[in-house]
């Protein structure tokens, strides 16, 4: 698959204002999700797992005890592309805020 470009700054702030979930720069997105316990944390973390998979692009996760940190960049272009953006909409769309 050909490697999607970077997004300029302004490209990445104009879509983040459309994400308000969601925070960070050039290198990096970031959305943190509290859950009612950890198993539902595990649960959410699975979910992903599924939009992840099928869309062949991955979120860096941390999970502490019911508090998931959501990173989400693409590593081999080094920075924020629009892959990163369509996985932060599935993931809202699967645990809105
Ligand atoms: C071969 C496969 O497409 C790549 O390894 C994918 C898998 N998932 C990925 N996910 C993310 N976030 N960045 C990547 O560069 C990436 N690469």
């Amino acid at each position: 698959m050909p490697r999607p470009p970077r997004l300029s700054p302004d490209e990445l702030s104009r879509a983040l204002s459309e994400l308000p979930l969601w925070s960070g720069d050039t290198g990096g997105i970031r959305r943190t999700i509290e859950l009612p316990s950890f198993r539902d944390a595990v649960a959410a973390i699975d979910a992903m797992a599924d939009v992840a998979e099928e869309m062949d692009h991955h979120p860096d996760i941390d999970l502490r005890w019911r508090t998931v940190h959501l990173n989400v960049v693409t590593h081999s272009a080094g920075g924020v592309t629009d892959l990163d953006l369509q996985l932060a909409r599935r993931i809202d769309a699967l645990l809105p805020g």
